[in-house]
């Protein structure tokens, strides 16, 4: 990665609350194009509630969100190109259980990229190949095992060419063995220079994928380092408490 790339994502003084609960504490984070950021940290730390505030899934209560430079849009026109911008793969596939596998990839780009059907057809059945999921095209996604579904949940973000990819616990709801070929696609999405932003328990994908590790705890970035850096060497007690609880291949 670039050190010198711009910025594609910044959050400055971000603060979100769930009535009393304050989720997001003062959240400062720059992540840079081409960048894998893997953010890490116990259950209901805020991970999730970061990644939705940067798709405006969630509303924050203080503090500003840019992407690309640009302030996050209130509605309308502008949070469509937002989340053509920045793509997201949920834990749940979320994907359209009547249509195909290809329309769901199709749909985003002819609905707000306005590509032809034809044009669309072609890109998506490339982008299902890509993740190895092209046999699949005319299928119905029950018809598919998660692994298969959550593949083509990442083609489907990246039919409309984003800038970011953010992934919420992308293999949390998989069979074991279904895992690795969903992060064997992630892999392979970093290597080709994708910026994204990765919710995870998979510290062996972290290791091997990011560029840097935020480790989260009450809300708060209470660590942020190299891979190797933050798994041989924590400086934080809850950090090295975290650590001490996984499993870390
Ligand atoms: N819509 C909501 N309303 C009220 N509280 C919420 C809401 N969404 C999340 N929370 C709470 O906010 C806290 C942070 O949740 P969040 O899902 O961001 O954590 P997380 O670190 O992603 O956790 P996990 O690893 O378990 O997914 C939790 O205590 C959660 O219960």
């Amino acid at each position: 990665m670039d050190i010198d790339a711009p910025a594609l994502v910044e959050l400055t003084g971000v603060n979100k609350h769930f009535g009393d609960l304050h989720v997001l504490r003062d959240i400062n984070l720059t992540v840079r194009k081409g960048e894998v950021l893997v953010v890490v940290g116990p259950s209901g730390s805020g991970k999730s509630t970061l990644c939705r505030a940067i798709n405006r899934l969630e509303t924050i209560d203080e503090g500003a969100i840019r992407v690309d430079g640009k302030p996050l849009p209130a509605e309308g026109r502008g949070l469509a190109r937002l989340r053509a911008d920045v793509g997201m793969v949920f834990q749940s596939f979320n994907l359209f259980a009547h249509k195909t596998v290809l329309d769901n990839v199709t749909l985003g780009p002819r609905k707000v990229r306005r590509s032809s059907r034809k044009a669309a057809d072609d890109e998506a059945l490339a982008l299902l190949r890509r993740v190895g999921v092209e046999d699949q095209a005319r299928k119905m996604p029950a018809q598919l095992s998660g692994g298969q579904q959550q593949r083509v949940a990442i083609a489907r973000a990246l039919a409309m060419h984003p800038k970011v990819m953010l992934f919420d616990e992308p293999t949390s709801a998989l069979d074991p063995e279904m895992v690795n070929e969903v992060l064997d696609a992630m892999v392979a999405l970093a290597k080709e220079g994708m910026t994204m932003i990765v919710v995870t328990h998979e510290m062996g994908f972290a290791r091997k994928a990011a560029d840097r590790v935020v480790f989260m705890a009450d809300g708060q970035i209470v660590e942020e380092a190299d891979p190797d850096t933050f798994f041989t060497a924590p400086t934080s007690e809850r950090a090295k408490d975290f650590l001490s609880k996984i499993l870390i291949h």
